[in-house]
């Protein structure tokens, strides 16, 4: 089996969930780097975010990343990894790497649907203050996901179509 599969996108894409959905597909291992995190830090994100700050996480999550280096399979970054230091540089040459696409608006029925307080980047905003909060944030991080080999509009890809892109991909010797 060769480099991993990194999944990228905004917190809500489904990164975590699709994840798992296509390593069990793919019948390839799953690793979801925030679950790695947790396990490191020994606590919750949220918690380890009012001990330590964004910049503290930040520093946690790229040494959970550089662990990735010799693994296999599909691996679910968190919302944020791309856009800090040149994570998104080390991502690319170190696997193959993917783009869950939404819009601001789909974003925001997702994740409206979940409890904010459980991705504490969202600083519990809730409503029109969360989408003005999402479409804000994906503006500064979008050049950071676009630089990703593969983009999928993730609401419009079947597993089964995602599935068939990722082995193209990965069969095509170009890459
Ligand atoms: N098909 C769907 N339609 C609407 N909301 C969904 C759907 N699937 C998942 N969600 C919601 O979106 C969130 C995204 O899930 P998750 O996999 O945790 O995303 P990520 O890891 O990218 O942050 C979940 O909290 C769930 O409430
Ligand atoms: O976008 C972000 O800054 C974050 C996204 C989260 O992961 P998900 O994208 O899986 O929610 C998690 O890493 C942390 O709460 C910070
Ligand atoms: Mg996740």
């Amino acid at each position: 089996m060769g480099k991993p599969i990194f999944l990228i996108g905004f917190m809500g894409s489904g990164k975590t969930t699709w994840g798992k959905k296509l390593a069990n597909a793919l019948e390839i291992p799953f690793i979801d780097m925030d679950h790695e995190i947790v396990e490191k830090i020994g606590m919750s994100i949220p918690e380890y975010f009012s001990l330590h700050g964004d910049e503290g996480f930040r520093k946690i999550e790229r040494e959970v990343m550089l662990d990735q280096a010799e693994r296999t399979g599909i691996i679910s970054t968190g919302g944020g990894t791309p856009c800090y230091f040149d994570n998104m540089q080390w991502l690319i040459d170190h696997g193959t790497v993917l783009y869950l696409k939404h819009s601001p608006k789909s974003l925001w029925n997702r994740l409206s649907q979940s409890d904010v307080n459980k991705r504490p980047a969202l600083k519990g905003f809730s409503g029109e203050e969360l989408l003005s909060f999402i479409e804000e944030k994906l503006n500064e991080r979008a050049p950071f996901y676009d630089r990703a080999h593969i983009h999928v509009d993730q609401i419009n890809t079947p597993l089964e179509k995602l599935v068939e892109i990722i082995e193209d991909y990965q069969n095509d010797d170009a890459n």
